[in-house]
């Protein structure tokens, strides 16, 4: 009987644990991307509950100096960096006098990936989050994934470098890492799926009409997370539902088939694994990044955490419903573009990117992000410029283009 597990952060690594104490009793080195987020910032509350077993070493973030120099100096890190070169001087006069190393501008946010480190925590939102994290991996250094636009936009080439490497990819994403913890050690071709839960976000039980008018405050209101503005905005279309369902192909290799998404609004099953005797395991937990995050960071171990424990005879109802794809049309974009393969999924991403921004922006409607994301993915195909990217670069430049045609079909649709 084969029980090696197939899938590649499991089978990438067996008898090299992350100990929470390396072997030598140092603290487990942390570098973190993204550091001034929502999961940059659940990832530092860890730490201050474990100043004993993590070491933080370098930190980055985009533009906002302040925040990122006052966390250096709490976590008394070796080096800071922002990927945004025009905050370079506020960052360096914030730091003054602590001794911190720090820089600003692409290279810098490079320096910060490649700092020495056990794990890597990847926080950075949106495509951007790609180079650094891919630059990271190939230094051999373990991932702890929450930047899910890595995969989307470049699963093939990024999980093909972990696996040349030998390296893990810890999924921290909620839904992915419940998944990972009900599949730890056992055979991918004993599952039959597995199921990722989706909240429905704050319009689950508006009309297409009635979502034609949701403000960008109604649509961040997110019914149980905490969190960035991109991610909830995602959540409220179906979109990011659409987004884990590419990443959990590249996590999980198993058929698209075999990938399924639940409604289910209370957030308190975030993954199940549905196996081919009929058992279906679930991870269930608060609705809190802290348990998923602490999983990773301590993987195979566990760590204490103070988080709120489920009361489920308090919550008595579990409820769960079918995705509806007439409603929320960015869910069946996102597998088609899966299903497509090559570029679609990048250029899905950075079209939803800039449709994002733009409804934030107040420059389009909220039902115009999957409109716009619609004739992104029309207009690159027509031109024949979705082929699989072969490099990072590749990507990147696909990511360029698809932006372009986002900002025209926006323009187009501007109200
Ligand atoms: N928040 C959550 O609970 C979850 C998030 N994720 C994923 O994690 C990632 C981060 O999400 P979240 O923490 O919510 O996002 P936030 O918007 O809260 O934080 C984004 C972070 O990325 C930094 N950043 C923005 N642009 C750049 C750039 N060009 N270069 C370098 N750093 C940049 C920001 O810095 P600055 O503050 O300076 O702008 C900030 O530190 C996303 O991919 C999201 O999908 C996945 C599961 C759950
Ligand atoms: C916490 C997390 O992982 C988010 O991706 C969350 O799941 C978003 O909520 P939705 O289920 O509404 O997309
Ligand atoms: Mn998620």
């Amino acid at each position: 009987m084969d029980v090696t597990p197939t899938n590649s952060f499991v089978s990438a690594a067996p008898g090299q644990p992350v100990l929470p104490l390396s072997r030598d009793g140092r603290r487990t080195r942390l570098v973190i991307l993204g550091a001034t987020g929502s999961i940059g910032k659940s990832t530092l509350d860890i730490v201050r509950h474990h100043p004993d077993r993590f070491e933080v070493v370098a930190l980055a973030a985009g533009r906002r100096a302040g925040e990122l120099a006052a966390l250096a100096r709490e976590f008394n890190v070796r080096f800071a960096a922002l990927a945004e070169a025009a905050a370079g001087e506020e960052l360096d006069a914030a730091l003054a006098g602590s001794g911190i190393a720090n820089g600003a501008g692409p290279a810098a946010l490079h320096d910060a990936a490649l700092h020495p480190a056990d794990i890597v925590v990847a926080g950075i939102v949106g495509a951007a989050g790609l180079a650094p994290t891919f630059a990271a991996l190939q230094a051999g250094r373990t991932i702890a994934l929450a930047n899910k636009e890595c995969l989307v936009c470049a699963g093939d080439l990024f999980m093909a470098e972990a696996r040349r490497q030998g390296l893990s990819v810890l999924p921290m994403d909620s839904e992915h890492n419940a998944i990972f913890q009900v599949l730890e050690s056992r055979n991918l071709a004993e599952v039959e799926r597995v199921v990722l839960t989706a909240s429905g976000g704050p319009f689950r039980q508006l009309s297409l009409d009635e979502m034609r008018h949701v403000s960008p405050a109604q649509a961040l209101k997110h019914p149980n997370w905490d969190m960035g503005s991109r991610i909830t905005i995602d959540s409220a279309t179906l979109m990011n539902k659409g987004l884990e369902v590419i990443e959990a192909s590249h996590l999980f290799p198993l058929a698209h088939d075999q990938l399924d998404v639940l409604v289910h609004p209370q957030s308190v099953i975030h993954g199940m694994v549905q196996y081919r005797d009929g058992s279906l395991l679930a991870q269930l937990g608060s609705p809190d990044m802290r348990t998923p995050i602490a999983h990773c960071l301590a993987w195979p171990h566990r760590l204490d955490l103070p988080v709120a424990r489920l009361d489920l005879a308090r919550l008595a109802t579990l409820t769960f419903e079918a995705p509806d794809l007439t409603r929320f049309p960015a869910l069946g974009l996102a597998l088609d573009a899966m299903r497509a393969g090559g570029g679609a999924p990048a250029a899905l991403n950075a079209a939803d990117e800039e449709a994002v921004a733009a409804f934030l922006a107040g420059r389009i409607g909220f039902l115009d992000i999957a409109a716009v994301v619609a004739d992104v993915l029309d207009a690159l195909a027509a031109s024949g410029d979705l082929a699989a990217p072969e490099s990072v670069a590749a990507v990147l430049s696909l990511d360029s283009t698809a932006r372009r045609a986002a900002q025209a079909a926006i323009i187009r649709r501007a109200r």
